[in-house]
């Protein structure tokens, strides 16, 4: 049995520029991951299963829309696989909520798949096969900090941060990424700036969704002010289109201070403290 894990993506900053004629939009991104998020299990087997286990398990909807089904066809339709596989995904991220669960539990399976098959993982055609799947899908795949352009599936290296205490909160209202893109107001403004330092881009740059994400789940704000207001915290931001927030500490205590004190005044929200690489 190969175990691969779909870690949090998270967006530190997210610019959007325009508005394309194919019903995307050209953005910009800082993304990074956390050390944790789901697991994508997968073992050869006489037909194909999938299976779904954790927290988050009973909200995605069927079998056949799942993006894990979704990448396992395509890669084995790419690759000319005959071999079945039963998968399962272990689903702790919540649904439709800016930290890329889906896109991590699809690029955890094609990782997964190309382990089992030999294919290198920045093999062309998996990396095809990954935007295609979505567009965070590709970074995903790549799983270490990058710059984003273009739907946010043309990337670039960058320096981690090395590391770094984060916790992640959600007010448990799924987000739309098609509806928040939808409420963007169409004005641009800017590119992200700076030089190697990931951190400081990040703490310069925005997240041009949280207007549009806050129309569709006004706790965002709640979420934020509430992180903003934690000691410790080098940033509170929202990720992709929300409804997730994230904050960044220097250290673990005052992290897991704030994990307590959001837990104690909202005790249904989802939260989630780990480190970014
Ligand atoms: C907001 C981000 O999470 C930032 O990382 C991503 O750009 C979203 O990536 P994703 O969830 O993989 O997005 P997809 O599943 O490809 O697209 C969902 C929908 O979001 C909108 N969308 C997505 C990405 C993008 N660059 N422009 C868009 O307008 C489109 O309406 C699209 O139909
Ligand atoms: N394995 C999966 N996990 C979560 N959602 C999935 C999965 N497969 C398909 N979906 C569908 O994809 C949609 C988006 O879910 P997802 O959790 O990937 O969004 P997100 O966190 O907003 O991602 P992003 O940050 O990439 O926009 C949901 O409506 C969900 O039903």
């Amino acid at each position: 049995m190969l175990t691969e894990t779909a870690p949090a993506k998270i967006n530190l900053a997210l610019h959007v520029r325009a508005r394309r004629p194919d019903g995307y939009h050209d953005l910009e991104t800082l993304f990074v991951f956390a050390r944790d998020g789901d697991r994508v299990s997968l073992a050869d087997a006489e037909a194909s299963t999938f299976a779904m286990t954790g927290r988050f398990a009973d909200v995605v909807g069927p079998d056949a829309d799942n993006l894990v089904v979704r990448a396992a066809a395509a890669f084995r339709a790419a690759f000319g696989i005959a071999r079945h596989h039963a998968i399962t995904l272990d689903k702790h991220l919540p649904v439709a909520s800016g930290i890329g669960g889906g896109s991590a539990d699809a690029a955890a399976t094609l990782r997964a798949l190309a382990r089992r098959h030999d294919v290198a993982v920045d093999d062309p055609r998996l990396v095809a096969l990954a935007a295609g799947l979505g567009a965070d899908v590709p970074a995903c795949l790549l799983g270490r900090a990058a710059f984003g352009s273009g739907r946010g599936d043309a990337l670039a290296p960058i320096a981690g941060l090395g590391d770094m205490p984060v916790l992640l909160v959600n007010p448990l209202v799924p987000v739309s990424t098609a509806a928040v893109f939808a409420g963007w107001d169409g004005v641009d403004r800017g590119a992200i700036t700076g030089g190697d330092d990931t951190l400081a881009r990040g703490i310069a740059g925005r997240n041009d969704l949280q207007p549009a994400a806050e129309r569709v789940a006004p706790q965002v704000a709640q979420v934020l002010a509430i992180l903003r207001e934690q000691a410790g915290v080098v940033l509170a931001r929202m990720s992709g289109s929300g409804a997730t927030c994230f904050a960044l500490f220097r250290h673990a205590a005052d992290r897991d201070a704030a994990a307590a004190a959001v837990a104690a005044r909202q005790p249904d929200w989802w939260q989630l403290a780990s480190m970014i690489a």
